[in-house]
């Protein structure tokens, strides 16, 4: 079978097999998904064709066989072949693969071909830029590392609990686009110290001139609409190692992580009303739906604080530690995570995520545009200031 196999992909590099179905020089491999959100143009199918010539890695053959029979599927249609002779074992190894897909439609296989590609040039590109596996010094508030294949983005403003001012959104922004292409293949968002993050900085609503109340309002909710859609669309596996209190956005954001781990000591606040806001993260959508809406109504109508068990109970947190071996404990596992097949990782969360992808870009825009209304609003200018003031505090 070795011997078979090391056949296989030399004749199929060397270009030199040819016989009843054609040989493909540089195709990609497969998904079988199918839904309406699925739909790469032939111009996109003609990009992923010229991109797979240019991968700097040989896939190896199951992916190389897979990349053949979607080519084969979204050009031609079905298989309507002859079935090669047992002995002849490429043209029999080409046909199974193009024959196992059935009569999935032309469209999907032109789009699983798309994403087959896009997966491979990812993880091909992001092993020749080892710049991008150095600790990169960011700004002081946000640490980026990686490392053990982990990339780990650290909030690090422990004295004001992590809040996120604006330059920490942008930071964050620009971290997850990295991250999404360096060649690590989990990525890690956590907090220093005592606090996993504590929310919007609230101060970014200080010294705010009157008549640029409503710009500042409209910028803010562009930026948190951006924000939010990085973390929507992010393809590799996300984990929250979740250190301590979550407040606000940072809780709002975890339905978005494929994977949440908490300390014993976190909780997690979210204090929409309190302060005369609204919930984002698509929050809104997806906490009913995780929890059920009476649940989600005690978190985001009435601000109901959760400890850490109530929020593995309500589907929220993934896994609790006790606060001592936390850190031991989670890093352990995540290693282990991170030595999985990235590709397989990757292909097996977008086709976890991708139907609801849609919805989710609609639901934050609508939660942005609903939030540019609230800052502006009584309600909230009133519970701003008095934090600002030092009055209130959740
Ligand atoms: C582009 C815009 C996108 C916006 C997205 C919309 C997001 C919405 C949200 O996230 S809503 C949630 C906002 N967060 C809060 O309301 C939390 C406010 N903070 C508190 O209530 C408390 O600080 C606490 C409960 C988090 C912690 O209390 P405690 O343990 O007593 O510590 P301190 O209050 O003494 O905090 C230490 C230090 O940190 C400052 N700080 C803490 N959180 C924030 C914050 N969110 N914004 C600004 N500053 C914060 C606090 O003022 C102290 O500062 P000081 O030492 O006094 O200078």
């Amino acid at each position: 079978m070795a011997r078979v196999v090391g056949l296989l992909a030399h004749r199929w590099f060397s270009g030199a097999f040819r016989g009843p179905l054609q040989v493909i020089r540089c195709p990609a491999p497969q998904l079988h998904v199918s839904g309406p959100a699925m739909a790469a143009s032939q111009e996109d199918f003609a990009k992923a064709m010229n991109q797979v010539k240019l991968l700097k890695e040989d896939p190896g053959n199951e992916v190389k066989l897979k990349l053949y029979a979607l080519y084969k599927q979204a050009t031609e249609g079905p298989c309507n072949a002859p079935k090669p002779g047992m002995l002849d074992f490429i043209l029999k190894a080409k046909w199974d693969a193009w024959n196992a897909l059935g009569n999935l439609p032309k469209e999907t296989a032109r789009q699983n071909y798309v994403d087959l590609v896009s997966s491979l040039s990812a993880s091909s590109c992001s092993q020749v830029t080892p710049a991008a596996d150095k600790k990169q010094a960011e700004s002081d508030s946000l640490v980026v590392t990686s490392e053990d294949g982990i990339t780990t983005i650290r909030l690090n403003r422990p004295a004001k609990k992590n809040a996120l001012t604006t330059q920490m959104y942008r930071d964050i922004m620009r971290a997850l686009e990295a991250a999404s292409e360096d060649s690590s293949r989990i990525t890690v968002l956590t907090g220093s110290g005592d606090y996993y993050c504590s929310g919007n900085d609230l101060t970014n609503f200080k010294d705010i001139p009157p008549d640029k109340v409503e710009e500042r309002a409209q910028s803010s909710a562009v930026l948190l609409r951006d924000f939010v859609d990085r973390f929507i669309d992010f393809p590799k596996p996300l984990i929250a190692v979740v250190n301590g209190p979550a407040v606000g956005i940072s809780v709002t954001l975890l339905g978005l992580f494929d994977v949440v781990y908490a300390s014993d000591r976190a909780t997690f606040h979210t204090p929409f009303s309190h302060l005369g806001q609204s919930p984002e993260g698509c929050s809104s959508y997806i906490f009913p739906k995780m929890m059920g809406p009476s649940k989600a109504a005690e978190m985001l109508i009435f601000g109901k604080k959760l400890t850490a068990r109530e929020a593995l109970a309500q589907g929220l947190v993934t896994a609790v530690f006790p606060d001592d071996t936390f850190q031991k404990e989670v890093w352990a596992r995540l290693k282990a995570y991170a030595k999985l097949p990235p590709n397989a990782m990757r292909i097996a969360k977008r086709l976890m995520r991708h139907q609801e992808k849609e919805k989710l870009h609609a639901v934050n825009a609508e939660e942005s545009r609903v939030l540019a209304e609230r800052w502006v609003s009584d309600e909230c200018i009133t519970a701003i200031v008095a934090f600002l003031s030092k009055k209130a505090k959740l």
